[in-house]
């Protein structure tokens, strides 16, 4: 429409000029008065063209037509249902239209988001100068496909964290998107239902399909997908057609190439990661491994269970070892935390990187990393504060020669077969593999775990590879999906490193606390004490007992600060666990954050000077577990 108005009529002109001057050449001699006439007409129709145009421009016509289509496009595209209904903020019937979409697949037109990202991106030193979330990906190679900074509304599509069906198309006035960082999220988490989580407050953060965390709207654009995580929960990748691929350039990768995460399966949620370690990286891990020489961190026979109760298991007969710091290993966590979207880093939040050795015939039965605990104790996920292993990565240090694979008996087998138990170990006798030869003893849970990684998902071992997979559903629960087991090494040596990562502090918080700005600049913060009774000091005045699993919520002020002391009352006054301060992060102007500081929180800190990959400052260094305080908010 935009060239019609503005183009039709010069080109109009045009060729009416090219005949008239034909004829008036013609009929010179004869009618030139006449021809005179349709000069002055040819070029009073050129000036009011160029008038026409000039008004058009001035008055930008065109731009109002292109929001306009591209308001009626998100109307109209196929499958549409929409309602209208009115403003939640204003009573006006404003609110944006919206649909369900039945069949909407998420892995489908990715490209453009996708392609927003590639081309020539960060260099790896970029990357590791950048601030933590780099705001601009693209570059003049890949600008923005659509102009969206000229379009009113947004066309967005809306999933739950870690689902890949259902999304809600919500069309979002981008005024009210785009005023603030704060309502961006408060925005589209008033679009979806509560059960989602995202509202008020405690409104959810965003992220886009390639796991990036949207803070500013202007990294939105038309169509694309997001997902909401509510505020004490944590981002779930999604997962796509099995082997769809996505790149991950926000992530600094070992080698400078983009990270590559590929979905396996939806059900256990498993994705290959590929360029996320490099070679050299592994053979530093197991160099570094083969030197240590203290028992308890050095190689041993590996244990299961915890802490006191850990014990040899003739299940898991690998050996083991604790690398706590070396510069591969503190690069490796962090890597792995920046890919899951747990920003920023948390020392306390995994167990430390393990790296595993499994010689020949050695293996760990099918279990779950999530651990056993009561329910409701503070190990249940699912409770708010409550923290258990979220998700694994396991990275392959070596290649191997065969067996040794990661596998998931509740998945299906890569290469699309459905193979019964006894079809695959039939099909392993006709091939002649004589396990027996090796030290495997027909019957034994060896041989089973080999049938069944030659028939379910089986991640194969290949150096500087990882696997990904969630032992949580995205509400908390333990995904009983997530049952796997490294297979028996069948020929070779397999060196693996793993992270289990928790949702919060290993074995469940104590304590939690977390800031929140309105948008009138007003902060809250709300404490949470999960499992023991502690009293709250406001500077040097007891301001009240946090009794376990019951949140404090009040108004505070940049500059407070409050103290954690053991006892629920002024009278038992106990040990001072943890101070919390209120510090503006200096270095994100664009977004006023404010967080608490826990002092006691020397482990969090302490590798952190040590890398010298990133460039935060301690600020950010928080303890900021989330959760969404039912309770009223006193006055302080
Ligand atoms: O070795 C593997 O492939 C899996 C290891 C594992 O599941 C674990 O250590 O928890
Ligand atoms: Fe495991």
């Amino acid at each position: 429409m935009k060239t019609s108005r503005v183009a039709a009529p010069s080109g109009a002109g045009g060729k009416a000029s090219s005949s008239l001057k034909h004829n008036s050449s013609q009929l010179s001699t004869k009618t030139k008065p006449q021809s005179q006439r349709y000069d002055y007409l040819l070029i009073c129709s050129f000036v009011c063209a160029a008038l026409v145009a000039l008004l058009a421009y001035m008055y930008s016509p065109a731009k109002m037509v292109r929001t306009t289509q591209d308001f009626m496009r998100s109307l109209f595209r196929k499958g549409i249902e929409f309602s209208v209904s009115t403003d939640r903020h204003t009573g006006k019937s404003m609110k944006p239209f919206r649909r369900v979409l039945a069949d909407a697949n998420p892995s489908e037109d990715v490209a453009r988001p996708t392609a927003r990202l590639l081309g020539h991106g960060p260099t790896l030193e970029d990357l590791k100068s950048a601030p933590f979330r780099p705001h601009v990906l693209t570059d003049s190679i890949n600008p923005p496909v659509t102009p969206h900074h000229e379009a009113d509304v947004l066309g967005l599509f809306l999933y739950k964290n870690g689902d890949s069906s259902n999304p809600i198309n919500v069309v979002v006035p981008r005024d009210r998107l785009c005023r603030s960082p704060l309502t961006l999220a408060a925005t589209l988490g008033a679009e979806v239902d509560k059960e989602w989580g995202c509202e008020g407050r405690s409104s959810c953060r965003v992220f886009l399909h390639n796991g990036w965390e949207v803070s500013n709207c202007d990294e939105l654009v038309d169509d694309d997908k997001l997902w909401l995580v509510p505020r004490h929960r944590e981002f779930i990748w999604p997962t796509f057609k099995r082997g769809h691929q996505v790149e991950v350039r926000h992530v600094a990768s070992g080698n400078g190439e983009p990270i590559i995460v590929e979905t396996l399966s939806e059900s256990p949620k498993v994705f290959r990661l590929n360029n996320f370690f490099t070679s050299q990286e592994a053979d530093e891990l197991i160099a570094h491994t083969l030197n240590l020489k203290d028992p308890v961190n050095g190689l041993h026979r590996s244990t299961t269970g915890q802490g006191a109760s850990a014990q040899e298991d003739s299940h898991r007969t690998s050996e083991n070892a604790w690398d706590l710091n070396s510069p591969a290993s503190l690069r490796l966590k962090r890597r792995i935390f920046d890919l899951l979207g747990i920003r920023p880093y948390k020392n306390a939040w995994a167990d430390g990187l393990q790296i595993l050795r499994y010689n020949l015939t050695k293996a760990y039965n099918s279990h779950f990393d999530y651990l056993e605990h009561p329910k409701g104790s503070r190990m249940d996920s699912a409770r708010p504060g409550g923290s258990n292993r979220f998700a694994t990565v396991v990275v392959y240090l070596t290649d191997v020669a065969a067996g040794g694979e990661t596998v998931f008996p509740a998945g299906k087998a890569l290469d699309g077969t459905d193979k019964s138990y006894g079809e695959a170990l039939k099909e392993m006798e006709s091939q002649d593999i004589d396990l027996r030869a090796i030290g495997i003893k027909p019957g034994s849970w060896q041989e089973r775990l080999v049938v069944e990684c030659r028939s379910k998902l089986a991640v194969r071992p290949v150096k500087a590879q990882a696997v990904l997979f969630y032992n949580q559903l995205p509400e908390g629960g333990q995904d009983n999906a997530s049952l796997h087991g490294g297979c028996p090494v069948l020929e070779g040596v397999k060196w693996a490193a793993n992270l289990w990562v928790w949702n919060g502090n290993v074995h469940g918080d104590e304590h939690t606390s977390q800031v929140e700005e309105e948008d009138d600049g007003s902060l809250t913060v709300n404490f949470l004490s999960t499992n023991k009774g502690y009293s709250l000091y406001w500077e040097d005045t007891f301001f009240a007992a946090l009794q376990p699993g019951v949140p404090k919520s009040m108004n505070t002020f940049d500059g407070h600060t409050f103290h954690i002391f053991e006892g629920t009352t002024e009278k038992e006054k106990g040990k001072l666990v943890a101070t919390y301060v209120m510090k503006k992060r200096a270095n994100r102007k664009d977004i006023p954050t404010y967080r608490f500081s826990p002092t006691d929180n020397s482990e969090d800190n302490e590798d952190f000077t040590d890398d010298e990959d990133d460039e935060w400052d301690s600020e950010e260094m928080s303890d900021d577990d989330d959760f969404s305080p039912e309770e009223g908010t006193d006055e302080l």
